[in-house]
């Protein structure tokens, strides 16, 4: 076992002061090409890279690069991390006031995942992206920012799944895909506003689970799996988002270590999803290659782990490693001199494609300060974020609350997040505005007084007295509480997903008061069995990690100024499902022999709450509006698609758009999220219960009013995977439907032969 702490440590501290951009007018560089903005990104790469020594490029391999000073060219600190707002972390220095002492805190990505609303996502990554650019305008950070964390949330125990949209990849493609364009500034622009970094490839998903640490976990998955699942969100990224940067991740996959694994970084990757037209790097995590040696025991050597991570296409290596290593496994002619050249040259393009070594004049982001850093209208759209994503999971007609007029209605507010700060950041956060509780939230409604009756005590019942007296003068109960990042995060998974016993004793002990008793269930998903079944518990509302503004949203929702609108963007597990599956098993489908009763709503029946749960205030009737055909040839569908325009075959639009009409059937104005999912018998067994194959949120729908939502599926969506990985096109019998709360079907037929949309890379002999 290797100690990685002394290392991580040393990779935390940030790198001193240097100059921002290297001097293109005045200095060593200022006649080498890589200073030219009219030569291509490679020449100016190239030129540069050729003007360093060996050493030089080593020495250039780790994060915290020390630059070249003989030329000019700046330190560099390549980590920065901005999962939903820029965040505290290597390369990034918040001032202790004033300016640039905090930035716009985003909902974590499961509660936004919950919106449904790409153009959300776009306009909170736009957002990001702006505020990074001002805090690197003011030497305060980089331009290298290695988010979004996009592995699917596969199992509830998952430490990082807050990190995540969710669990769906036709959800997390069309997510990505939106937060990429955000945060880099468009698809290939001319000037990339940031680098985005599509992280943990791949079938990263694990931290520590009964004794096995991340470090070293060997993630056995099946090529079907592989293709169908773990590698879709990156596939998005890669080729169709483009983003710049990949993340490797500290698994290994199928017996080798993914950032030294030729078969993901380049039969994949790189070859098959076109990843090498532009000029992108991949990174390893922190410590990664150090992984592969110490506790995955790849190589012998630490000099050959370094050279197959090189060689594999690992360009950069968060951590020390390569800088270390590198030079001796070059002397003992592990790997060839245009390997390190090429990798210099790959993250060297990336910056230069940031604007780098360009003139501010020319350099769009440039000027962004400040004054562009947390404005209101950033505010706003936080907390739109947190109030989109909000899922009503139970109301017996307590909510939305109506409030008296002629005297104050007393509100106690009870539980472990009633008054919750930092804690509604979840992890990965930087310093926010200001942090807004549902206490403080409370506090604000005229005609109320609020009282807080402190977090309950667990598992003890020091603490209950003042709760349930706060309890007994209040007219209305509302128990915040659930899960925070002492109980899952990055480095810990959860052993339970259930409420504690005592949490949901204490709650039976307030619901025996009688009064309107809410729950707002906090962090990730907990079995709400034991108060969906209590019937003193009036009402349930999930609200992830909702950021800085977390507290109004809960409270613009209890209250009816917000009508809820968001869907679980997971399964909501019953608490046994930890006893039936290991952490450990990938497998999707359900297996007898293993007892893996299946993982998702594609292959599990039995959840507590449905993925894409959500009530309303009012009722939603659906109805497809323009299905003319009710038969489509495979073989018309495929020849008929425009190859310029959908340059792989999984892209290709279904014959037409499916226009859903829905309409307001009951009194309150309200945003409604359209899910369309397909069924059917076709490909290989066994058949997943639905697949999610379209979505689009609608906006205020007045009562008695109607909206339609056109949604573009495509040939790839209505595909299954088989055995070899391939994305295939069955003949049979589909139905789509949209039934989450509401029912409508459509039945149709694909007829002649099946196609294949994608022909999956077969892995290399381990
Ligand atoms: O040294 N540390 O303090 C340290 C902190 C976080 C850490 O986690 C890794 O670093 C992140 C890099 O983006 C990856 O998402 C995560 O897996 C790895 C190391």
């Amino acid at each position: 076992m290797v100690r990685l702490v002394a290392s991580t440590q040393a990779l935390l501290a940030s790198t001193a002061a240097a100059a921002l951009f290297p001097d293109c007018q005045n200095g060593p560089l200022a006649n080498n090409t890589v200073c030219d903005t009219t030569a291509s990104v490679s020449a100016r790469a190239q030129a540069l890279v050729a003007a360093l020594t060996n050493e030089e490029k080593f020495n250039l391999t780790g994060n915290t690069s020390p630059g070249v000073p003989r030329l000019g060219l700046p330190s560099y600190q390549w980590w920065q991390e901005a999962l939903h707002g820029v965040a505290s972390s290597p390369g990034v220095t918040f001032a202790a006031s004033g300016n640039y002492s905090h930035a716009t805190s985003f909902p974590q990505p499961i509660l936004m995942g919950a919106a449904f609303d790409d153009a959300l996502i776009n306009a909170v990554a736009t957002v990001v992206s702006t505020e990074a650019r001002a805090f690197n305008n003011a030497n305060r950070s980089g331009l290298d920012f290695w988010t979004p964390n996009i592995n699917p949330y596969k199992d509830p125990r998952w430490g990082r799944g807050q990190e995540t949209p969710g669990e769906d990849t036709f959800h997390l493609k069309s997510y990505v895909a939106s937060l990429i364009d955000g945060l880099q500034g468009g698809k290939n622009p001319q000037t990339l506003k940031l680098v985005a970094t599509c992280k943990h490839f791949v079938a990263y998903d694990e931290e520590s689970w009964h004794g096995t640490l991340r470090y070293e976990f060997d993630a056995q998955v099946t090529t079907q799996d592989l293709s169908e699942y773990y590698m879709q969100p990156f596939q998005t990224c890669a080729r169709d988002a483009k983003v710049a940067s990949i993340m490797c991740s500290y698994n290994a996959l199928n017996g080798i270590p993914t950032c030294a694994d030729q078969y993901i970084l380049q039969d994949v990757l790189r070859d098959h999803w076109n990843w090498t037209a532009a000029e992108n790097y991949v990174t390893s995590d922190c410590d990664s290659i150090e992984s592969a040696y110490g506790y995955h025991h790849y190589a012998p050597t630490r000099e050959q782990v370094v050279a197959d991570s090189l060689v594999a296409g690992t360009e950069l290596n968060c951590g020390t490693y390569y800088q270390s290593h590198l030079p001796s496994a070059f002397s003992q002619g592990l790997f060839n001199q245009s390997t390190i050249d090429q990798a210099v040259t790959r993250l060297y393009s990336a910056l230069i494609r940031l604007g780098y070594f360009n003139p501010a004049s020319t350099t769009p982001y440039r000027s962004l300060s400040f004054a562009d850093v947390a404005t209101p209208d950033a505010g706003a759209l936080a907390l739109k974020a947190a109030e989109e994503g909000i899922v009503l999971l139970k109301n017996d007609g307590i909510l939305p609350l109506s409030l008296r007029t002629d005297r104050n209605t007393t509100i106690a507010l009870i539980g472990g997040w009633a008054n919750a700060s930092q804690t509604m950041q979840g992890n990965y956060f930087g310093i926010a505005p200001y942090l807004h509780s549902p206490l403080y939230a409370v506090q604000q409604l005229p005609n109320v007084r609020a009282i807080y009756g402190g977090t309950g005590g667990d598992p003890t019942t020091d603490g209950w007295d003042e709760a349930y007296n706060a309890a007994l003068s209040a007219d209305i109960i509302i128990y915040a509480d659930g899960t925070t990042t002492s109980d899952a995060e990055e480095g810990l998974d959860r052993n339970t997903i259930n409420w504690s016993g005592a949490k949901v004793d204490l709650v039976s002990w307030l619901s025996e008061l009688g009064k309107p008793l809410i729950v707002l269930s906090m962090g990730d998903q907990l079995d709400s069995a034991p108060f969906l079944s209590n019937q003193n518990v009036s009402a349930i509302l999930w609200g992830g990690y909702p950021g800085q503004d977390g507290g109004t949203a809960l409270v613009n929702i209890l209250t009816g100024k917000t009508a809820p609108a968001g869907r679980l963007p997971v399964t909501q597990y019953p608490a046994n499902y930890v006893n039936e599956v290991s952490m450990l098993d990938m497998n999707l489908r359900p297996n007898d022999t293993s007892g893996n009763p299946g993982r998702t709503y594609k292959w599990y029946d039995n959840a507590t709450l449905p993925f894409g749960y959500g009530m309303h205030y009012t009722n939603f009737s659906a109805r497809f509006t323009n299905m003319s055909s009710e038969s489509y040839n495979i073989a018309s569908l495929v020849s008929s698609c425009d190859n310029k325009t959908y340059p792989y075959l999984d892209l290709c639009p279904f014959a037409h758009q499916v226009a859903i009409n829905i309409t307001n059937t009951g009194t309150v104005s309200s945003d409604y999220v359209a899910l369309l999912f397909v069924s059917g018998q076709h490909g290989p067994q066994p058949y997943p219960l639905k697949q999610l194959v379209g979505y689009e949120r609608l906006f205020s729908i007045g009562a008695g009013a109607s909206q339609t939502a056109n949604l573009n599926i495509t040939l790839g969506s209505l595909a299954r995977f088989d055995e070899q990985g391939n994305a295939v096109l069955y003949p049979g019998d589909y139905s789509l439907l949209v039934d989450v709360p509401t029912q409508a079907t459509w039945n149709f037929t694909l007829t002649g032969s099946e196609v294949v949309l994608d022909h999956w890379p077969q892995p290399r002999n381990r």
